[in-house]
This record gives C-alpha cells, structure tokens and sequence, in this order.
C-alpha cells in the first residue's frame, strides 16, 4: 500500500511565527487517518500545503507522488473541504456546476454530488440562505465533485448538528472502505476515536504520535485503581508492603497502579481497612491526548504572554 500523501520535512513560517516546524509523515488509502492537534498546532496550515494554497519554506508535500500544482486536473485526484468559501449569491447548483464546468467534470456528476450530500432539495436555493450545517455539506459536495482518491477535511463536523455528524463520519469511513484515502483534522479526541482508524498527532507544528487509534489508546491512557478511605496511611502501608506502587489521587484519594482490583480488594480485606471506594479507572482519550500535547500548549500560551 503507498502513501497518498507524503509531507516530507515541512517547514512553513509566517514572519516570526513557525507554523509548521519540519513535520514529516504519510497518509496511506483505505483508511480515515485523523489528523489531531491543540487549536494553533499548524493542521490547517499542513493540509493548505498538501493542496498548494500555502508555499512551503522549506520541505515538500506529494499527493498521488506529484506536486499538487503539477497534477493534471487536481480536482479529480484530490478533494478538499478547507474553508468553506462560496459565491454566496449564486444558487447551490450553479456554485457546483461552475466549479464542474472549469475542471472538466461532466455536469451530471453535479447532480450526483447533490444526492450524495442530501443536498438536491435545496439545489435552487441561493448559497447564502444556506445553514452553516448545509454550507458544510456544500464544501463537501465541492470536494467530492472529481470523484477524488484522496480526500482532505478541515475539522468537517464543525457546525453540523447531531445528525449531520452521524452523516459526516459515515460519509468519511464509506469513502476509506472504497479504497479513497481520508485525512481528516480536528481538535477533539474523542471525536477522532469515533472516525478514524491512524492517527497523526501534531503539536507545536512537530509530530507527536504516528499510530493506530487502538495502539494510541493503549500507550496513553493510563489505568489505575482508584481507593477512597478514610485510613490513606493504613492503605499505604497495606499496598506498599505487597510490593504495588501507589500514587496520589485527587481530594485524598490513592491510585495504584499495574494492579488489579481483586489484588486491591483482598489487601484491603486482609488488613481490615475501612474504604468508601474502590474501583478501576481508566483516563478517557481526552486525558490521554491532552497529556500528550500538554508541553506544546504550555509553550504557545507562554509564548502569547
Ligand atoms: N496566514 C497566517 N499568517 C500568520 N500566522 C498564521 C497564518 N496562518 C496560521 N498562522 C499561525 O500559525 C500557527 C498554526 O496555525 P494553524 O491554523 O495551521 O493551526 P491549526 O492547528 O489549524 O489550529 P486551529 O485548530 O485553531 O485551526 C498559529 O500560531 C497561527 O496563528
């Protein structure tokens, strides 16, 4: 399986800013690769790269092994959902079928588009009337229009409601399971633990994790056993003296760790100690990401002082 896309080493300054700060890695087809990052991590910047709006300052970035700007017919290798930027006044299908006319893609596949997105009632309707949930799936519409292999979406679930979410991550895993390679950004973890099957993670414009979902999951999240008890130093002992690390929780509590809960339990028992609570945690995903791009966020806020 090759890569789709290869950002090779990418650099992208703005002044005295570094967006993007010699990130390297590779998107493969027939699956959702989630492309995560704190607010300002520099995922727009990298996915405006990969369709040649943004120059690099130094590095590369290759879709389908060219050049965005060497593609022949872009639009039908690669589609994107960036900002959402209409001709406002102009009618849903008329928007689409100009974007059609001027990549020579047939007009008929506008009319497939509108049906793929759910938009076809509203095909009449001037585009600035449109929800920012429609507008979305007009983005999306515009992106699927050359029937593209590879297909890049800027935070897509941005303004859509419930439904339109459900829609969105259908539409993204039904696209990876016809073999299109999906990249796809957000900020929000949990979000991409629901989509994506790879993850890349970014921070501070560098790479932070290149990994399956599962795999990431299993090397962040932490587990533990959470003890709540009114004899903390009695627990202490009874636990420390089994050989089991414990550390401390939040409000008193006591989190042992590389344990389980029936060892916990029977230690307690045995030493007759009094416990409100004794149960297994896990830290969500969120937790796990925000662990991992905690330096990168202390960093910016610190830099923004
Ligand atoms: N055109 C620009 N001019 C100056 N600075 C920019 C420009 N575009 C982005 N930046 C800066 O580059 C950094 C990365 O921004 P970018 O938008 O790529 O991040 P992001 O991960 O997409 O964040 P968000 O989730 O907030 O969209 C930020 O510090 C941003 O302020």
């Amino acid at each position: 399986m090759s890569a789709a896309i290869e950002v090779r080493n990418l650099t992208k300054r703005y002044g005295r800013t570094t967006a993007v700060d010699g990130l390297s890695f590779e998107v493969r087809p027939g699956r959702v690769t989630g492309f995560l990052g704190p607010n300002g991590a520099g995922k727009s910047t990298t996915m405006r790269a990969i369709v040649g709006l943004d120059r690099p300052t130094s590095g590369e970035v290759l879709v389908a092994g060219s050049r965005y700007d060497q593609l022949d017919q872009p639009l039908r290798h690669v589609g994107a959902l960036l900002d959402v930027s209409v001709h406002r006044g102009r009618t849903v299908r008329a928007h689409l079928t100009g974007l059609a006319r001027s990549n020579r893609i047939p007009a008929a596949r506008v009319t497939e588009v509108l049906e793929i997105v759910g938009l076809t009632a509203v095909a009449d309707k001037r585009a600035k009337g449109l929800s920012l949930g429609m507008a979305q799936r007009l983005g999306v519409a515009a992106a699927l229009l050359g029937d593209p292999q590879v297909l890049l979406l800027d935070e897509p679930v941005n303004g859509l409601d419930p439904e339109g979410i459900l829609w969105i991550r259908a539409l993204m895993k039904r696209l990876a399971a016809e073999g299109r390679t999906v990249f796809v950004s957000s900020h929000l973890m949990s979000e991409m633990a629901l989509t994506a099957d790879h993850l890349i993670v970014i921070g501070q414009g560098r790479l932070l994790a290149d990994s399956s979902v599962t795999e990431f999951v299993s090397r962040n999240s932490r587990s533990f056993i959470l003890i709540r008890t009114p004899e903390p130093e009695k627990a202490r002992d009874a636990l420390g003296g089994a050989g089991i690390q414990v550390a401390d929780g939040p409000d008193g509590t006591l989190e042992a760790l590389h344990t389980t809960l029936e060892e916990v339990g029977a230690l307690i028992a045995r030493h007759q100690i009094t416990v409100y609570e004794i149960s297994p945690q896990v830290a969500s995903l969120e937790e796990a990401f925000m662990q991992l791009t905690a330096d990168a966020v202390d960093y910016r806020a610190k830099q923004e002082v």
